[in-house]
């Protein structure tokens, strides 16, 4: 279906204009968004951009093949000036001086009511790691974050509960996808748009002027990015709707998410690509794992032990996030921690205040080290980790903590890791990268699963262990036993078994969960490492 066509005039189009085509309907409620003058504008990025995100996905593939060949991410020598110079981002807006906590969450209605009322600085709507990019998530998301941004956002539940915003909402920020992922249903002049522009295009031409006429603005968290130049082609499309929206080039903030190993050596180079829009970087521990496991993927040296010993506190993790305060700090920028898993488990007070002092300690770690700010996954970790903020810090935020005994070298960055692999490690990554692909599938994009959040980026780190240690010497179980696939095949057939049996053969049957063993199956007996779960995952949605 042509929806450009049919529902609005395409002679105000020019004769060479891109064409948009919508594969999929839109619900009644969305439509209003979709004007033709944001579908025109979703035609001339993705016209433009197909290209240069093309180009920039198959330098990744190369790049990968360079690790795989036995390099290692390092500091740029061609860049080196651009380190060393003094220079600062532009000035960070009012509203976003103040990040001690701030909550994260996917873009169904009432957690945007949730978040918005929760008490946390600032909520970041989720397009991307909680979110299932299904067709239907992703307009839904949009039409919630409009009626957010206008504060008439309200719903009620089949058992009356109504929600709707109070006061002193959270101030709002967006994720939108990251550049491997497209959006399907968007075609421009035949090919799909790229689901990041998608997503930020639509949200800015809706709701850009109404939050600035509302004394905020329009504010993004940028996923995913492997090198620098990512962030300049995030710089060009923000500049290009700016323009198309006629407001101040600058206008749109973002901040970005180190949570890649190649862009932890480019941190300088990312801020300076988005000088006059970046405010802050965030350690994105659970993608930066994953992708530590993705970069070495051939290095026999590199083999993580089980997830669960994986913490912050392992060198690698560790130097990682302090030399991201002090590179953020010497330029004037926000560093953000990143997300504990534990979330408050109901029912069983003792395992609850266990769940709550990991929290702690990993918010006291983030505080004292220098950090402005923290994620929490939960409305109930917001008290918890606010506490922790306001003792350690002095005014809104901790610009003034240079950090300047920080010493961080390319080895310190990835360093080995020490620890064992378990047979409950390698049966918990199995179980949980089922039923977490099993309710991703189903349209869920995070997932409470033994008392811990998963979501797309925790789910990446439990199957690429699964495919790492089946194929190093160094992937063996604490007792000795090698893991290889017939081991791994056995095991998961035994954890799909025991997820039926917890879960009932009823609720097995019309779930996802057979589906999601394929999937899981599919990716860890290929013996080319797919960059990403959710890639074969998209194509089986919709
Ligand atoms: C690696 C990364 O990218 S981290 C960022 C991505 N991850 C996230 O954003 C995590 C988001 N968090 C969540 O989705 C949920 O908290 C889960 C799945 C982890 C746990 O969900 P549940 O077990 O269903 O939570 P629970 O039942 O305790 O929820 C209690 C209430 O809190 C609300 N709530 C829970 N989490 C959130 C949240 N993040 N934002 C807003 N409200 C929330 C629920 O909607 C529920 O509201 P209600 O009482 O009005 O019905
Ligand atoms: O997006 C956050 C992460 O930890 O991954
Ligand atoms: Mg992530």
């Amino acid at each position: 279906m042509n929806q450009s066509s049919q529902q609005h005039p395409s002679d105000s189009l020019r004769a060479d204009a891109p064409e948009v085509e919508l594969v999929a309907s839109l619900p009644e409620a969305a439509r209003p968004l979709f004007s033709q003058a944001m579908l025109n504008l979703l035609g001339e990025l993705g016209r433009r951009y197909r290209p240069r995100v093309d180009a920039l996905l198959e330098q990744r593939e190369q790049r990968q093949q360079r690790f795989n060949a036995g390099e290692s991410p390092d500091f740029d020598p061609s860049t080196a000036s651009l380190r060393e110079d003094d220079w600062t981002v532009a000035p960070i807006p009012a509203d976003l001086r103040d990040r001690r906590v701030e909550i994260t969450g996917p873009v169904d209605r009432k957690m945007i009511i949730n978040a918005l009322n929760s008490g946390a600085r600032v909520f970041m709507a989720d397009f991307e790691d909680s979110s299932t990019p299904t067709w239907g998530n992703m307009v839904d998301g949009q039409v919630n974050l409009f009626d957010a941004v206008r504060r008439t956002i309200s719903l009620t539940q089949a058992d009356g509960k109504h929600y709707e915003l109070k006061q002193d909402p959270a101030v709002l920020i967006v994720r939108p996808r990251g550049w491997h992922l497209d959006e399907k249903h968007v075609l421009v002049d035949g090919r799909p748009i790229a689901g990041g522009i998608f997503d930020a295009a639509v949200y800015l031409f809706n709701n850009a002027q109404a939050l600035l006429q509302q004394g905020s603005g329009p504010y993004l968290y940028l996923p995913k990015l492997e090198h620098w130049r990512e962030a300049e082609l995030w710089e060009s499309v923000l500049t290009d709707i700016e323009k198309a929206l006629q407001i101040e080039p600058g206008t749109i903030k973002v901040t970005v998410l180190i949570e890649t190993l190649p862009a932890v050596f480019q941190m300088d180079e990312i801020l300076h690509a988005l000088k006059s829009r970046i405010v802050g970087l965030n350690c994105g521990r659970w993608d930066y794992i994953f992708s530590y496991i993705k970069c070495f993927q051939k290095h026999s040296d590199k083999v993580l032990p089980d997830r669960a010993q994986v913490t912050m506190k392992v060198p690698f993790l560790s130097a990682y996030s302090q030399l991201l305060i002090k590179t953020c700090h010497r330029r004037g920028a926000f560093a953000m921690g990143g997300m504990a898993a534990q979330i408050p488990i109901k029912g069983d007070e003792a395992a609850n205040e266990a769940a709550l002092q990991k929290v702690r300690e990993d918010k006291e770690r983030e505080a004292g080290n220098g950090h402005d700010g923290t994620w929490v996954a939960h409305p109930g970790l917001i008290p918890v980790a606010m506490e922790i903020f306001d003792r350690h810090l002095d005014g809104p935020n901790q610009l003034a903590v240079k950090r300047e005994d920080v010493q961080v070298s390319a080895d310190e960055l990835v360093a080995p890791c020490t620890g064992s692999i378990t047979e409950a490690g390698l049966r918990g990554n199995l179980n949980v990268a089922i039923r977490y692909m099993a309710s991703w599938l189903d349209g869920q994009g995070c997932v409470p699963i033994n008392h811990l959040m998963e979501d797309a980026a925790t789910a990446e780190i439990a199957r690429a262990q699964v495919w790492q240690w089946i194929r190093h010497p160094a992937g063996r179980l604490d007792d000795g036993r090698d893991i290889d696939l017939p081991l791994v095949r056995g095991w998961q057939a035994e954890e799909l078994e025991r997820i039926r049996e917890d879960v009932g053969d009823q609720v097995f049957s019309a779930g996802q969960f057979q589906a999601a063993a394929d999937l899981i199956t599919e990716v860890t007996e290929n013996d080319e490492f797919i960059p990403f779960l959710t890639l074969p995952g998209y194509d089986r949605l919709d």
